[in-house]
């Protein structure tokens, strides 16, 4: 039998329905593959083998009838930072040691609703806090990529590092991730994986562990723009237990993957031409308007004046509302508890123990700039900045812009422990240099692997769409991973 896992998500679902194989199979293949590839590249941090076979049973049971929602008998690998009623959920962090949640969140709860098997939870920067997937309490996830001629171990990007690198080493048919300054599309460009943070409010963050609940969305990451557009079409969805859900109806977005781009306004931001860029990242953007163009887009140059300014911002709205989330974190509800002489030094004995690094810091940054003094100069001057960046794209979106093209990282993947990246916070924020204004703005915007660096490693291009416009992305994105034509399996090491 050829081997199960390769299939794409569209394929394994065809599969499933011509009995060609059975839910039990598939499942059971992802888990071995789990089992022999997860010591090395720690993509998974909690397997749940008993739960995934019981969840194939059944879809087993409903497929032999005919029956079975879209996902049916699918299975996926969930981020750490989703709640899964009775199954480990800790946000890679220690100071949730333990906690297994009473409640299912409302994305995976869509998951299961159409029929999705868990295999088990994924690997992440602590709180979703960092690009390299290095912060994590569970360590560094290793990329299922090394650069030629190379034995050294490569970051699969971060915050949902552990989401790609399962994706791309083919343990799950799809992941869920979550995006809050480019956490779903950094690592889909390191790892030739696609990626989709869509509009904010269209995904319930009910039952997500908030890092910065207004830019917070949840998102796919899969092996094809189809199998993104697929997932997409069963996590998305109104719920009133997010007040920032909004109530739309979802559309089946895997229709409009192959609708293509004839006639579609693509915008080129000036902006985004960073100095000292890599010469092969700007080749990868002038290649990619170019396929767009050969299949009837134009392309317009536009300008989005606030760009230099979304990357300062965002560090600090992005840690003030962490800071104000992670308050809860104090020993007493759940998780971690360090005993101490009284309740205060029980609360500092446990967040000291229970936090890493990088989550510390944003705590204290976030504090800093909510605090009397200084929360207007920088917390409200942020915000406004913020207001301003939207208004960017509202302009460029009014002047006739369809969709806008950009790298979707600034270089391929570094090295895990790399000196420079985790000796200077700023150079690893750099990271997010591309996706976080679309964060600041609300907006959707899709991650797709569209060539390779000199050393064979994969990097993305990311286009950018107006608000609840996720069909475009896809449309569009299905251009260019169709004419980049990639196959990566030659670089895969393990
Ligand atoms: N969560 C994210 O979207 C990742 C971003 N690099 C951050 O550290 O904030």
């Amino acid at each position: 039998m050829t081997d199960l896992t390769k299939l794409t998500l569209a394929d394994a679902r065809k599969g499933l329905k011509a009995k060609d194989f059975t839910s039990v199979e598939l499942t059971q293949a992802y888990l071995d593959a789990i089992e022999s590839a997860n010591p090395s590249l720690n993509a998974y941090v909690a397997v749940t083998p008993e739960q995934a076979t019981e969840m194939a049973k059944a879809s087993d049971e409903k497929l032999a009838k005919g029956e079975g929602g879209a996902l049916e008998g699918i299975p996926l690998g969930i981020k750490d930072l989703f709640a899964t009623k009775g199954a480990h959920t800790q946000a890679a962090s220690h100071i949730l040691d333990g906690f297994k949640p009473e409640y299912e969140s409302s994305v995976t709860a869509n998951l299961w609703r159409d029929g999705a098997v868990m295999l088990g939870k994924l690997n992440m920067d602590e709180f979703a806090m960092g690009s390299s997937n290095e912060t994590s309490y569970y360590g560094p996830v290793v990329s299922p990529f090394r650069a030629q001629g190379s034995n050294a171990n490569l970051v699969p990007g971060g915050s949902s590092g552990g989401s790609a690198a399962a994706v791309a080493a083919w343990l799950c048919a799809g992941a869920t991730a979550t995006d809050t300054g480019g956490s779903i599309r950094q690592p889909a460009a390191f790892t030739g994986t696609v990626g989709i943070k869509p509009t904010y409010g269209r995904c319930s963050r009910w039952g997500i562990v908030a890092f910065a609940s207004s830019l917070d969305q949840a998102g796919p990451i899969a092996r094809t723009v189809e199998d993104a557009a697929i997932l997409m079409t069963s996590m998305a969805g109104y719920d009133p237990k997010d007040s920032t859900s909004v109530d739309l109806p979802v559309p089946d977005f895997a229709a409009a993957v192959e609708r293509g781009v004839k006639g579609l306004t693509i915008g080129v931001p000036r902006e985004y031409r960073m100095d000292g860029m890599p010469e092969e990242i700007e080749a990868l953007w002038k290649q990619g308007l170019e396929w767009l163009k050969a299949e009837g887009a134009s392309v317009k140059d536009i300008s989005l004046p606030h760009t230099k300014y979304a990357l300062p911002a965002y560090y600090i709205v992005a840690p003030a509302e962490a800071s104000s989330n992670l308050a809860r974190y104090d020993g007493v509800k759940y998780g971690l508890r360090v005993s101490g002489k009284d309740i205060t030094d029980m609360y500092e004995l446990t967040r000291a123990a229970g936090f890493g690094r990088e989550v510390k810091r944003r705590i204290m940054i976030g504090t800093y700039v909510l605090s009397a003094g200084y929360y207007d100069a920088y917390y409200v001057r942020a915000q406004k900045v913020r207001t301003l960046i939207k208004r960017d794209f509202e302009t460029a979106f009014n002047d006739g812009v369809d969709a806008i093209l950009t790298p979707a990282t600034p270089s391929a993947a570094f090295g895990v422990g790399d000196e420079d990246m985790n000796a200077d916070p700023v150079k690893m924020y750099l990271n997010d240099v591309f996706t976080v204004t679309v964060n600041m703005a609300g907006l959707p915007g899709i991650a797709v692997p569209a060539g390779k660096d000199g050393k064979g490693l994969p990097l993305g291009l990311q286009l950018i769409g107006k608000p609840f416009d996720e069909e475009t992305l896809f449309a569009a994105s299905r251009v260019i991973e169709k004419s980049a034509g990639l196959d990566f399996s030659p670089t895969r090491w393990w």
